[in-house]
């Protein structure tokens, strides 16, 4: 056992929280009226699991995070759905009051940016009293005692670390004080939002490795936000891909990478050579994501940009966004494409 799990040997022997997310829709208000962010988004983090949430900017991530935190502010707001934590329940039904405990307490987060949301006139140590004491955290030794080991576990100095200011830390360093800061109350979820992004390529390695091996020591479920499937691809055992504020595919990372199924997921991944591991095969996808304003209100959300549709001009493509169902080769894959239900269905009458 490390130094980082021994200040929570009682809360990390806890079992890790599942998170269900059901039917869950986020809107904006805009001149034009609320728009959804997120539209009746089905998820699950298993218990014990990092899931990486990928998809172009503006797809509904960020959005998506933030309400695991309860943190969705004016002009947004849940407007349908579920979010189910073990341990919490419902938490669009928590009051304002036991959210603010979960946020921090249970539930902890690393924002986007979190090399920069350090406050810059207070050390880092005065910021771990001001965590301690706006959760009503009496033991303030064992408070330092658990954010030191924490550093420690990181690798940093962690006396140093404590006694200094936002400036006379480098990025990487800031971040692993962003994750320590997001776990010293002992949370059992956590949500990291791009937390490698502005980091060179060493810090960003040396960051996901600390992800993981916190994630694995602590007994997290964890969700990791990020545009980047490299990231995913090093860390997740799960991957969720949005697209226009719909979940289009969730699955173990290993298969959806080696041979995503819905048509964007698959534009994505070729298009980027780390992951496709040709270069030459690499293929940018055409067409911008769709803003607030512009996602189809009927019919699939991906259908301008698709391939398949393209070739296939399948009725139901216009007709109704397809619901995120199982695919039919029995490996727990979720996929949302009328054209993959199709040729699920003939394989299946194949077979039978
Ligand atoms: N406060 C807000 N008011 C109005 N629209 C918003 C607000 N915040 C986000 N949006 C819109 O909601 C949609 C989803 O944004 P979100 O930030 O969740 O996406 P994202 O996938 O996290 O993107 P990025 O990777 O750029 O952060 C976008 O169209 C965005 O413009």
């Amino acid at each position: 056992m490390t130094a980082a799990t021994q200040a929570t040997t009682s809360t990390a022997a806890a079992a890790p929280p599942a998170v269900t997310i059901r039917d869950l829709t986020i809107v904006y208000r805009t001149p034009a009226g609320e728009l959804p962010a997120v539209s009746g988004v089905d998820l699950d983090l298993p218990p014990g699991t990092i899931t990486g949430l990928v998809g172009e900017s503006g797809s509904g991530k960020s959005t998506l995070a933030l309400s695991l935190l309860g943190a969705v502010q004016r002009p947004g707001r849940i407007a349908a759905g579920s979010i189910h934590v073990d341990g919490l329940g419902n938490l669009v039904e928590l009051s304002a009051k036991s959210l603010q405990e979960a946020r921090g307490g249970e539930i902890g987060y690393v924002f986007q940016a979190a090399q920069n949301s350090l406050n810059p006139l207070k050390t880092v140590g005065k910021q771990l009293l001001d965590l301690g004491r706006s959760h009503g955290v009496r033991d303030r030794t064992a408070l330092v005692r658990s954010a030191k080991e924490l550093l420690a576990g990181m690798g940093l100095d962690a006396a140093r670390v404590l006694d200094s200011y936002q400036h006379e830390l480098s990025g990487g360093m800031r971040q692993r004080v962003g994750i320590m800061f997001a776990l010293v109350l002992n949370a059992h979820v956590l949500v990291l939002d791009e937390p490698t992004t502005a980091l060179d390529m060493i810090s960003q390695a040396n960051v996901l490795k600390i992800v993981r091996a916190v994630h694995t020591e602590r007994g997290l479920t964890t969700l990791l936000v990020t545009h980047d499937i490299g990231v995913v691809a090093e860390v997740a055992e799960r991957i969720a891909v949005m697209y226009g504020g719909v979940v289009v595919e969730q699955g173990e990372t290993a298969d959806v990478l080696r041979a995503p199924k819905h048509p964007y997921a698959r534009a994505l991944i070729n298009a980027i050579p780390r992951v496709s591991g040709d270069l030459s095969a690499a293929r940018p996808l055409p067409g911008r994501p769709p803003t607030l304003g512009t996602i189809p209100t009927r019919g699939c959300v991906f259908r301008e940009r698709c391939a398949v549709y393209a070739e296939r001009q399948l009725p139901a493509c216009v007709a109704e966004q397809p619901p995120l169902a199982p695919v039919a080769d029995g490996s727990g894959r979720l996929v949302a494409c009328h054209a993959v239900a199709v040729e699920d269905q003939q394989a299946t009458g194949e077979t039978a």
